[in-house]
C-alpha cells in the first residue's frame, strides 16, 4: 500500500492506495500544524478499521503548502510504517519533470504535483487551474516542465472576504445563481463571486495561451471545479484528485530510479 498525503492551507487529505494501483480509501481532516504524529494515527487508524482496511503501508509522499505540518508527519511515518517520507520540493523527492522559474523561487508543491499529473494525463501545453484554498493556475510547457502561473484568491476566501469587511454583508456558500441581477443580498454576492470567477478563468487562461503563442488544454480540478464546469464550460476537462494522482506518480518514479 502507498499512502499519498496532500496538506492544503485549509485541508489535509490521505489517500491510502492498495498495490494493484487503485484507491482504498481517502480521508480528509483540517490542517493543523499542532496536530502530533500521535494525534495523526488515531484519526488514522480509527477511520481505517471503520472502513474495515489493514494498514500495510510501504511507502509515504507528501505535499504540502504548510511547512510546518512536514515534522510531525515525519514523525507519524516513522514511527507507525517505519518508514521515511517523501517530501515533494524537498532535493530527495525526483521530479520527472523540469521546473523553469526564476532563481530561489519556492514553487508551491502542490503546484508542481498538479503539473505533473496533468502532463502524464494529457502531455504538455496545459493550463491546470485548481480551486483550493487560493485559486492556482500552472502552466506546463511542451515538455511538461513548469513554467509559472497565477495565484488569484480562493472562492471561499473571497465569500468569506466580503461578510469578514462588510457589516451587513451575512456569511454565504458559493453556488450556481439563476441570474446574474440578483434581487436580495445573498443573490447577488453569489452572483459576484461566481460570474467573476467564470470571467476570472476565462480571461487568464486566454491571455496564458496568447503569451505562450500556443493552443492549449484547460484542466480544471478541486473541489469547485465542477460546479463551475456544470453551469459555464471554462475547462476542456475536469479531474477529480489530480494532486493525489500527481502524489502516486512521483512516487512510482523515485521507485523507477531506485530513489526508494
Ligand atoms: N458546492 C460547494 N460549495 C462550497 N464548497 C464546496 C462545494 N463543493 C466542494 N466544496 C469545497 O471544496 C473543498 C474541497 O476542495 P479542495 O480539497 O480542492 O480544496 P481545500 O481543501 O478547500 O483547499 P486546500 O487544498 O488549499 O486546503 C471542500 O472544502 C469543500 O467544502
Ligand atoms: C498558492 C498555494 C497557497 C496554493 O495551494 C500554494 O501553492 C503555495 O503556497 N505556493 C507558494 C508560492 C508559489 O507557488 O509560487
Ligand atoms: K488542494
Amino acid at each position: 500500500m502507498l499512502l499519498t498525503i496532500d496538506c492544503g492551507n485549509t485541508n489535509t487529505v490521505f489517500t491510502l492506495w492498495g498495490d494493484e494501483g487503485h484507491t482504498l480509501c481517502t480521508l480528509r481532516t483540517s490542517t493543523a500544524h499542532q496536530r502530533t504524529a500521535d494525534a495523526y494515527w488515531v484519526w488514522f487508524s480509527t477511520l481505517l478499521k471503520h472502513h474495515g482496511i489493514e494498514p500495510k503501508v510501504r511507502g509515504v509522499i507528501i505535499s504540502s503548502t504548510v511547512p510546518r505540518v512536514v515534522f510531525n508527519l515525519r514523525v507519524f511515518t516513522d514511527r507507525y510504517f517505519d518508514l521515511r517520507p517523501l517530501v515533494v520540493g524537498k532535493p530527495e523527492c525526483l521530479l520527472p519533470i523540469d521546473v523553469r522559474v526564476d532563481a530561489g523561487t519556492q514553487v508551491g508543491p502542490d503546484r508542481l504535483v498538479n503539473t505533473v499529473a496533468g502532463f502524464n494525463h494529457y502531455g504538455g501545453d496545459l493550463i491546470i487551474v485548481d480551486f483550493g484554498t487560493a485559486t492556482t493556475f500552472d502552466v506546463a510547457d511542451a515538455d511538461g516542465a513548469y513554467i509559472g502561473g497565477v495565484i488569484a484568491p480562493g472562492v471561499n476566501l473571497s465569500l468569506e472576504a466580503l461578510h469578514m469587511a462588510a457589516a451587513a454583508l451575512p456569511h454565504v456558500d458559493i453556488t450556481h445563481p439563476d441570474k446574474v441581477i440578483g434581487t436580495n443580498t445573498v443573490a447577488c454576492m453569489q452572483s459576484g463571486i461566481f460570474w467573476g470567477y467564470v470571467g476570472l478563468i476565462k480571461e487568464i487562461s486566454s491571455r496564458i495561451m496568447e503569451e505562450h503563442g500556443r493552443d492549449m488544454k484547460v484542466i480544471g480540478t478541486g473541489g469547485l471545479a465542477p460546479l463551475f464546469q456544470s453551469h459555464a464550460p471554462v475547462f476542456d476537462h475536469f479531474e477529480d484528485d489530480l494532486t493525489m494522482a500527481g502524489l502516486k506518480i512521483i512516487y512510482e518514479y523515485n521507485e523507477e530510479q531506485g530513489n526508494v
